[in-house]
């Protein structure tokens, strides 16, 4: 079992990673919060169905309310109606100040349960319990939020949990497109950090399919751990933890435009950070193979044009609107270099000159 620790300006908590890392609950909760009465359990249907009763038997010695809510899966769970339906619910339950709300699920429930807690009764504790890869990124920095028609993730607060249950056995059911979901927020982070990594996972990940434990524990693990640094240094992304959202300026745009759920995040992520690597080439001097990079995750599985349902200027509006845009042209994270990103801010043209050939069956 991994130990890892998270430190913000106000809250330091551990991330538990490693097979069977549940079991840690029940003891965490005894020992570290007597006073709460009652727990809400929040998940989604499937993650519910596969999982649910395995968490209510960790937690069965517990001597605690157990409630639970199920939320749709997926994208429909960051919706303001199923928000308000479950503070409506965690009143109805008698939830009080010193209640703890478990997220179980995904980055969808964690971020709506994240949501739930931080604004319930002007905030309660709140534990993260990742289901899916992509999640080690969700799980961990205090990122909570729901969608708006109008863009991705706009409501929102920074709420940080009080720690992170990572169980790597929930990994076993995920379906393949929800591993490539995943890894997606695995090379970005290897990408804008740590070329060492990004060496390490072009030349051993060659396939999402067979993806080995040991490499897949280690991968979540350094990626928690740039994660991890990044938010230590800059809590509520005034500064470098903008890098994080390396290829999201366009992948929310798409998710967006496509219909939140329509495509993956990591889909999305994937095609917006071809894109922000495109533009690196061009206005920021990074030295990259691209065609390398297109080659192998187009092995992996990944698609790397833009949908060609979509068109250049809903995408263009959608970017505009994105939260680290501030001016009227759309500002973006490129690459210096591997390793070295850096923010800068395009207009129009010099963002449609590239973008245009990225659409499909366009060459
Ligand atoms: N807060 C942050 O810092 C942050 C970071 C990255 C992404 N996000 C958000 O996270 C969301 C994406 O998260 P996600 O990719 O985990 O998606 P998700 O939560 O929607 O889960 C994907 C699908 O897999 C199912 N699922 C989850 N765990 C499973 C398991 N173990 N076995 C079988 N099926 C399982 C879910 O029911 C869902 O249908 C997006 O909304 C994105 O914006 C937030
Ligand atoms: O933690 C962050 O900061 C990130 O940007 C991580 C992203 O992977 C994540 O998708 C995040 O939710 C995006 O944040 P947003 O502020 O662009 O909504
Ligand atoms: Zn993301």
């Amino acid at each position: 079992m991994e130990i890892l620790t998270i430190e913000t300006s106000n809250k330091t908590y551990p991330v538990y990673l490693g097979q069977d890392a549940l079991a840690l609950l029940p003891g965490y909760l005894k020992e570290k919060y007597r006073s709460a009465r009652s727990i809400l359990i929040i998940t989604d249907e499937s993650v519910g169905a596969l999982y649910l009763q395995r968490l209510k038997n960790v937690l069965a010695d517990i001597e605690k309310e157990l409630h639970v809510s199920v939320v749709p899966s997926g994208e429909k769970a960051k919706t303001f109606d199923v928000y308000y339906s479950c503070l409506t619910q965690a009143l109805e339950f008698g939830l009080n100040r010193k209640s703890l709300i478990l997220a179980l699920g995904g980055g969808a429930v964690g971020d709506l349960a994240g949501f739930v807690a931080a604004t319930y009764m002007r905030g309660i504790p709140f534990f993260q319990i990742p289901t899916t890869i992509l999640a080690h990124d969700s799980a961990v920095g205090g990122k909570v939020a729901i969608n708006h028609e109008a863009g991705k993730n706009m409501i929102g607060a920074f709420h940080q949990p009080e720690a992170v249950f990572f169980d790597l056995d929930f990994i076993a059911s995920l379906p393949l497109k929800e591993v490539r979901s995943g890894f997606a927020e695995i090379i970005k982070e290897a990408l804008i950090v740590d070329p060492e990594f990004y060496s390490w996972l072009t030349a051993g990940i060659q396939s999402l399919e067979h993806v080995d434990m040991q490499q897949l524990a280690y991968a979540i693990k350094m990626g928690i751990g740039v994660k991890g640094a990044i938010v230590k240094q800059d809590e509520m992304e005034n500064g470098v933890r903008a890098y994080l959202n390396f290829g999201h300026t366009l992948g929310h745009a798409i998710e967006n435009s496509l219909g939140y759920g329509s495509i993956t995040h990591g889909e999305g992520v994937m095609i917006g950070m071809v894109f922000a690597l495109k533009l690196s080439i061009r206005y920021s001097g990074l030295n990259f193979n691209l065609t390398t990079f297109i080659n192998w995750v187009d092995a992996l599985g990944y698609k790397t044009k833009i949908p060609s349902k979509l068109n250049a200027d809903d995408l263009l509006a959608a970017m505009k609107k994105d939260k680290k845009t501030t001016g009227r042209d759309i500002t973006f994270v490129l690459l210096d270099q591997v390793g070295k990103p850096v923010i800068k801010t395009l207009n129009d043209d010099e963002v449609l000159t590239e973008m245009l050939p990225m659409f499909e069956n366009k060459r």
